[in-house]
């Protein structure tokens, strides 16, 4: 039976969502590792801890798998910051965002932070400078170029397409501009009944990322860190008030000792 009193009770919960194969688990272990490793499709969904100045976040990814999209409002339950990612090569992957995945964070704190991440940057045509790792150091600049042949992009007017097959494989392979990503971060903030004036600009909150080279990776879980503090406070305050055990924290925690879990 693992010593309960030791573990470190989570202040706040962060969920990264979005399709299979955007880079969710590979944008995790790019900030809790360092690295950029082979990744299995997620099952379920695994958990790890961050501890961050005084305040211990858990950081939870999420399957993309249509299979487990019954589990999405139950890890968005209570989660101070929701990470609805996207594959930049893959406009399907943007699109399924608002039509598969923003209802699941219903669950999710009155006043839930979203962001909008478009991972896989380092495949994009205009990103070649992109290439280096979150130390600043140049990576492997065959395995970056390998990877810009195999993008696709739309030509502005592009020839109708053939037959359904060939349209969806357009789409598939379209590139995600960022002003795409930015409108759609405005419809997310209407979606929540949220006004635009008074809410995290969409330049602040829209991100563009590539866990294989580390580009922006620090930057965007640490905005999300800072971001979070002012709920963490508020929920200190919140039980200094009422103190009550939190079942959904004790849950999330018990039996897990080390750094990530699966559930
Ligand atoms: N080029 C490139 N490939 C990436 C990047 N991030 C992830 N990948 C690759 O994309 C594939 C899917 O990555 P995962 O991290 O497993 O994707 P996921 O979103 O966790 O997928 P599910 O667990 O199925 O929901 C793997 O082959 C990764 O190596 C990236 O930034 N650039
Ligand atoms: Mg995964």
């Amino acid at each position: 039976m693992p010593d309960l009193s030791k573990m470190k009770k989570p202040d706040v919960k962060l969920v990264f969502l979005g399709d299979m194969n955007v880079g969710k688990t590979s944008l995790l272990h790019r900030y809790m590792e360092r690295k950029f490793k082979d990744t299995i499709s997620t099952v379920g969904g695994a958990f790890f801890l961050k501890q961050w100045g005084p305040y211990n976040i858990s950081i939870w990814d999420t399957a993309g798998r249509e299979q487990f999209h019954g589990l999405g409002s139950m890890y968005c339950r209570g989660a101070a910051a929701i990470i609805l990612t996207y594959d930049v090569t893959n406009w399907q992957s943007l699109v399924e965002l608002e039509e598969r995945f923003l209802s699941l964070t219903d669950t999710a704190n009155h006043d839930c932070i979203y962001a909008l991440v478009g991972n896989k940057a380092d495949l994009t045509d205009s990103k070649a400078h992109l290439c280096q790792d979150s130390d600043g150091l140049p990576e492997d600049r065959t395995e970056c170029e390998e990877g810009r042949t195999e993008t696709h992009v739309l030509s502005a007017s592009p020839t109708p397409p053939a037959s359904p097959t060939s349209l969806s494989d357009m789409l598939l392979h379209k590139q995600v501009a960022r002003e795409d990503a930015v409108a759609l971060y405005g419809r997310i903030l209407r979606y929540k009944g949220l006004d635009e004036k008074s809410s995290l600009p969409a330049d602040k909150m829209c991100f563009e990322t590539s866990a294989k080279t580390g580009y922006n990776v620090d930057v965007l879980f640490e905005t999300l860190f800072d971001l979070a503090v002012p709920a963490i406070l508020r929920k200190r305050q919140e039980n200094q008030a009422s103190p009550t055990v939190d079942l959904e924290d004790w849950r999330q925690v018990s039996g897990k000792r080390g750094k990530s879990s699966c559930c």
